[in-house]
């Protein structure tokens, strides 16, 4: 097992920075469904599963923008806030729902955190639906830090997204990666110049091969500290 050595101080320990819908917690479904009582609501037709891999990735309020773009419906931001009020109201009094953790990630936070390592979230969800949803799961005692789509001016695919959840888990950018599924993660990862990890399960609306992550893994048991500390020494 990989091993951090304890007496070097200087050295921060190795923070492996995970994304959440569709990476670490499968949302689709309660997403599906408040998306769904959010847009029928105003007459459009429902979201598929397919349509969901197009719309999620930049937070509710775009979500339900790019659902109207989908379905040829303007939508003035006057119509926009209530919707969004509605959404909001419909996913938290839900929550968690069917949304559930992917197979084997407790057991890779437990595997990450017994060779010395930090975890932090990293979601361009907001933070009154980020936070609650990890607490209802039971998950929020692994994290050293949770940043949301609204806990700075920026998210992903901006750096500064990553570069402020690192500060805030006491990390350090020169050993820290990134775990995503879509665009927006792999694209932040390059513009904080870290690696970043695919995963082949989540909402991506095309192959995450072809987004030129650092690496892919087609699920969590992939994850292991080696892999991890030779992703940060390659870097
Ligand atoms: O809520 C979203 O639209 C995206 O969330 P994620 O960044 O955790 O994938
Ligand atoms: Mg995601």
């Amino acid at each position: 097992m990989a091993c951090i050595n304890p007496r070097n101080t200087d050295v921060k320990a190795p923070l492996v920075v995970f994304d959440l819908d569709g990476t670490m917690i499968d949302t689709h479904a309660d997403l599906i469904e408040s998306l769904n009582h959010t847009i029928t609501s105003a007459g459009l037709t429902p979201v598929t599963y397919e349509d969901l891999t197009h719309l999620v990735g930049q937070g509710a309020r775009v979500m339900i923008r790019r659902a109207f773009d989908l379905k040829n419906t303007p939508l003035s931001e006057d119509e926009l806030e209530p919707l969004f009020d509605r959404f909001i109201a419909h996913y938290k009094a839900g929550m968690p729902g069917k949304s559930r953790p992917y197979p084997g990630l407790t057991a890779c936070f437990d595997r990450l955190k017994a060779a010395g390592m930090t975890i932090a979230v990293c979601t361009n969800k907001q933070e009154t639906l980020a936070l609650p949803l990890l607490e209802g799961l039971g998950l929020t005692g692994h994290f050293a830090a949770i940043t949301g789509g609204d806990t700075f001016e920026f998210r992903k695919p901006d750096g500064r997204h990553i570069f402020g959840t690192i500060e805030k888990a006491g990390g350090d950018p020169a050993r820290s990666i990134m775990i995503g599924d879509s665009v927006n993660d792999i694209l932040a990862a390059h513009n904080a110049k870290i690696p970043s990890v695919a995963v082949s399960f989540g909402y991506s609306d095309v192959p995450v091969a072809d987004l030129n992550p650092t690496t892919i893994i087609d699920g969590f048991d992939e994850l292991t500290p080696e892999l991890v500390l030779r992703l940060i020494e390659a870097q």
